[in-house]
């Protein structure tokens, strides 16, 4: 196995606030994994800094043997790294089909002349996207498919974070990144987003995935390398039944959602 993400000593500071100090981590080629931690540990900031939405004041980032720190997203997109994000990003108006479709701009070559001018080639890319997205929608649980033409807005809370998926992998990413997707979900929708990400992982068995998750429902599910962070720190790392027993991962985190479950 070859190393895809290499996180070097990322530390961020927002004025006093060390919201991540001095984290290491790195994850392999085709691998899970999950970061857990208490609210406001630094867990989606990490993601900010992996996608270039902040530059960490110290440290570096390298993906698939380049250095990307502080590169600008829309780079990190292009290099191959997608994501999706706590709170819906959707574009609430346009069909299911459409989000899909915005998601593959990285990968499609029609520009403005190229519409203009040559409106056969623009058609048959778009033909194209319209049935990449499609299969897309057939891939995770659910209706999706069947729902392609209805606004993304109107979609029930699962189905919603599906489609984020379907979007993020739209841009065809080695490393996807998904912010608490079963948030908002019930038990038996986060067994199916489960079964959705161990399908996609057969699927394409190079992709690398770090899911931030609170449910430990997911996390025992993909239980190979687990990182917890705490106070912006990282301070248990190794499979899931190690962090689990780690007295500091107890105290920080687990012993409080056990209280709050
Ligand atoms: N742009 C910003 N400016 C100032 N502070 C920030 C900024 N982004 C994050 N923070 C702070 O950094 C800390 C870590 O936040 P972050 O959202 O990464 O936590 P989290 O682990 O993802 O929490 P949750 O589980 O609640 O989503 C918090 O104290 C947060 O308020």
């Amino acid at each position: 196995m070859s190393t895809l993400l290499k996180v070097e000593n990322v530390t961020i500071q927002f004025g006093g606030l060390v919201a991540l100090n001095d984290v290491s981590f790195s994850i392999e080629k085709g691998s899970v994994l999950a970061v857990i931690g208490p609210n406001g540990a630094g867990k989606s900031t990490l993601f900010n800094v992996v996608t270039g939405v902040y530059k960490p004041t110290s440290g570096r980032v390298t993906f698939d043997g380049t250095e990307i720190t502080g590169r600008p997203s829309y780079e990190v997109v292009e290099r191959g790294i997608a994501r999706t994000f706590q709170s819906s990003r959707l574009f609430s108006d346009l069909s299911v089909l459409d989000n899909v479709i915005i998601g593959m701009h990285t990968r499609t070559r029609t520009g403005v002349l190229t519409a203009l001018f040559r409106p056969g080639v623009a058609r048959r890319e778009m033909d194209e996207c319209v049935r990449k997205a499609e299969s897309l929608l057939k891939l995770g649980s659910g209706d999706l498919f069947e729902q392609r033409y209805r606004p993304a807005g109107t979609l029930a809370q699962a189905d919603r974070r599906r489609l984020e998926i379907a979007r993020a992998l739209a841009s065809q990413p080695k490393l996807l990144l998904l912010d608490e997707p079963s948030v908002g979900m019930d038990e038996t929708e986060t067994d199916a987003l489960v079964s959705d990400i161990i399908r996609l992982r057969k699927e394409n068995p190079d992709l690398s995935v770090i899911l931030i998750e609170h449910d430990m429902r997911v996390v025992d599910a993909f239980p190979q390398h687990v990182m917890c962070i705490d106070y912006g720190s990282r301070i248990a790392e190794g499979d899931y039944a190690t962090v689990r027993a780690d007295p500091r991962v107890q105290e920080a985190y687990l012993g409080k959602a056990a209280v709050h479950a």
